[in-house]
């Protein structure tokens, strides 16, 4: 029977990268989408800012929003101190399976927790369910148009903390509009674009990166 791209990622991942090597799996995941078949990390270019990003924040808590296959998942955890922790939210089955498998062969279970669901319904769960208090990072890369009502929904439940930052994937294309808006005006929020281009592509694209003043 037909595989998945998703599958077919994982089997890049058991064929090239090193059990235990993080580092060697994102860089797996990169070989295969930039030779054989595109699929929407956040890759390589992009991970670059993204590596940056978190380097700086040092966060102790991340959360990511749209695990995919988990090669951001892992791209974060791997430069996440000894005891940090990182929530990522994926409420597709066949992808949250996937994704479990690559961060299993990366050994990374420890500091990531992949919680299957929406994103509207698990936000407001995750003070009580996962005793988090605030969060120092947030990776938005899940569909688009809930960039905005998330970033909403997690003032709301108070889960960011003054300083933390919201990073988001493709705000240029496939674009994020009404978020890149809210977060540029808003003056509760001071915003810095960082561009570069799609995912193993010429297309321009890039991250946005906005600090929750509080
Ligand atoms: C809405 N709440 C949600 N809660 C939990 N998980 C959610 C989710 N929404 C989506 N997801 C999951 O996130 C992932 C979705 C990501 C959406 N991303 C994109 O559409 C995307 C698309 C492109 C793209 C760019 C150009 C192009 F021609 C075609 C595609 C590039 C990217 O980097 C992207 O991130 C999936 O795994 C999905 O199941
Ligand atoms: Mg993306």
């Amino acid at each position: 029977t037909q595989s998945t791209r998703p599958q077919r990622i994982l089997g890049a991942v058991q064929q090239n990268a090193t059990r235990g090597d993080p580092r060697s799996v994102v860089r797996a995941i990169d070989q295969y989408c930039r030779s054989q078949e595109w699929a929407m990390n956040v890759g390589d270019e992009k991970g670059c800012i993204l590596d940056s990003v978190v380097s700086e924040v040092n966060p102790s808590t991340v959360l990511e929003l749209g695990t995919y296959c988990g090669y951001s998942t892992v791209r974060i955890a791997s430069l996440l101190p000894p005891h940090a922790k990182l929530i990522t939210l994926e409420f597709n089955p066949k992808f949250a399976v996937i994704a479990r498998q690559v961060i299993a062969w990366a050994g990374l279970e420890d500091k990531i927790q992949l919680v299957e669901g929406s994103s509207g319904d698990l936000i407001p769960k995750l003070k009580e369910q996962f005793g988090v208090k605030a969060f120092d990072l947030v990776f938005l890369d899940h569909w688009k148009d809930r960039y905005l009502p998330d970033t909403k929904l997690i003032e709301e439940c108070g889960l960011l903390r003054k300083g933390g930052v919201l990073l988001a994937d493709n705000v240029i294309c496939p674009g994020a509009p009404e978020y890149l808006e809210f977060v540029r005006s808003s003056p509760r929020y001071e915003s810095q674009y960082f561009k570069s281009h799609l995912e193993y592509t010429k297309v321009e694209d890039g991250l946005e990166k906005s600090v929750f003043l509080g």
